[in-house]
């Protein structure tokens, strides 16, 4: 039995996502937990005839007997929302409006993540943790700081959720190259915002041959393609169904290597020293929080390796550009796990 928590199920993330669960024949059961209108969510999701079940609470079926699956913060439903949880995805906070960047929505998104991996450290001490709030590059190290203070930190669990950035590279670099996106594997590694997002085009696979006149700007729209959206939906919020099928993307790698298929990697950032072979990684990149390719298996991330081998000068630059930010970011994070401000 596979449980499946969607933390944030009423936003722009979270409902899409949630039906992709809801459809997934991994995910035996799906609670989602949100400050506001789960219950609709999952009555909604119930009528679906797929695997997951998800009778809500709102319908009056709160007996032992049934799977409840929508929960608000009354009664503790953070807790039991999460108790006993697999696998817990985390799209809950403000998103982005046009001139905002991710670090702006730091003060607030910061006190909500922290609040929930308090509670999942506490009920859920074991879950594959998918944190896709942003700003990714602190939220993620804002986890660990609080699990690692409750003493269940396991960073082969904790992932933050950098597939977006793949997602668009692959469609930008099919649009260009003329390859079908399904068929390219372009790495993407850093972190999540701006400059911090390095996308490798010298190691696609297939290779493909970007034209020189067309780099720059391929660049620029792989690590601003955040902001793409925001202007589009102009003061709407930022990428909500992408992002639904990028964090399903990762959700469903990770689940189907939990169960023992081989061979599934995927860019996501970790925390480096926690995981196999991520050290010297870490090392030569510069951050102990950082994305790359990391293999996946039954214990989460089983191995990262080492991206930078034969980079071209370009990408060099990008990547001491990426580490400049990237610290700052991190480090922002770790320093608010430990002292948050009072209320
Ligand atoms: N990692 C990535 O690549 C991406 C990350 N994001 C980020 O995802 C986050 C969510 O974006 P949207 O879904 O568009 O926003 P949204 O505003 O549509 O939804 C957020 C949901 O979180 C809920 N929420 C707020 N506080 C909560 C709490 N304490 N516990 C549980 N739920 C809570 C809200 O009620 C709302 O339903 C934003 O921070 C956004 O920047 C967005 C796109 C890509
Ligand atoms: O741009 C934003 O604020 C949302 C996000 O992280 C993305 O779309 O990559």
């Amino acid at each position: 039995m596979v449980k499946a928590v969607v933390a944030g199920a009423s936003g722009g993330i979270g409902q899409p996502l949630s039906l992709l669960l809801k459809l997934c024949p991994l995910v035996d059961e799906l609670a989602l937990y949100d400050v506001v209108n789960t219950p609709g969510v999952a009555a909604d999701l119930s009528h679906i005839s797929s695997n997951a079940v998800s009778i809500p609470i709102s319908l009056g079926f709160g007996t032992d007997d049934w799977k409840i699956a929508g929960y608000l913060p009354k009664d503790d439903g953070a807790k039991a929302a999460f108790k006993g949880a697999d696998i817990i995805v985390i799209p809950a906070g403000i998103p982005r409006k046009p001139g905002m960047t991710r670090d702006d929505l730091f003060n607030i998104n910061a006190g909500i993540v922290k609040g929930l991996i308090e509670i999942a450290a506490e009920v859920a001490p074991t879950a594959f943790i998918l944190v896709i709030s942003n700003p990714v590059n602190s939220t993620v190290p804002i986890s660990a700081e609080v699990l690692k203070s409750k003493g269940v930190f396991n960073p082969q669990r904790l992932f933050g959720v950098t597939t977006l950035d793949i997602v668009r590279a692959e469609t930008f670099v099919s649009e260009i190259s003329g390859k079908a996106p399904t068929e390219l594997t372009v790495p993407v590694i850093g972190g999540h915002s701006g400059e911090t997002i390095v996308p490798l085009f010298s190691k696609v696979t297939p290779s493909v041959s970007i034209p020189s006149d067309k780099y720059d700007a391929l660049v620029n729209r792989v690590q601003f393609g955040g902001d793409e959206v925001v202007k589009a939906k102009d003061g709407a919020g930022s990428a909500t169904l992408s992002m639904a099928f990028a964090g399903f993307r990762f959700a469903e790698k990770l689940l189907k290597a939990i169960k023992g298929e081989k061979g599934l990697v995927e860019p996501t950032y970790v925390y480096l020293p926690g995981v196999p072979g991520g050290k010297e990684v870490a090392e030569v990149v510069g951050c102990d929080f950082f994305s790359v390719p990391v293999e996946l298996g039954p214990n989460g991330a089983e191995k990262a390796t080492n991206p930078l081998a034969g980079i071209t000068e370009k990408e060099k630059e990008l990547l001491a550009a990426c580490t400049k930010g990237l610290k700052g970011n991190i480090e922002k994070g770790v320093t608010f796990a430990h002292n948050p401000p009072q209320k």
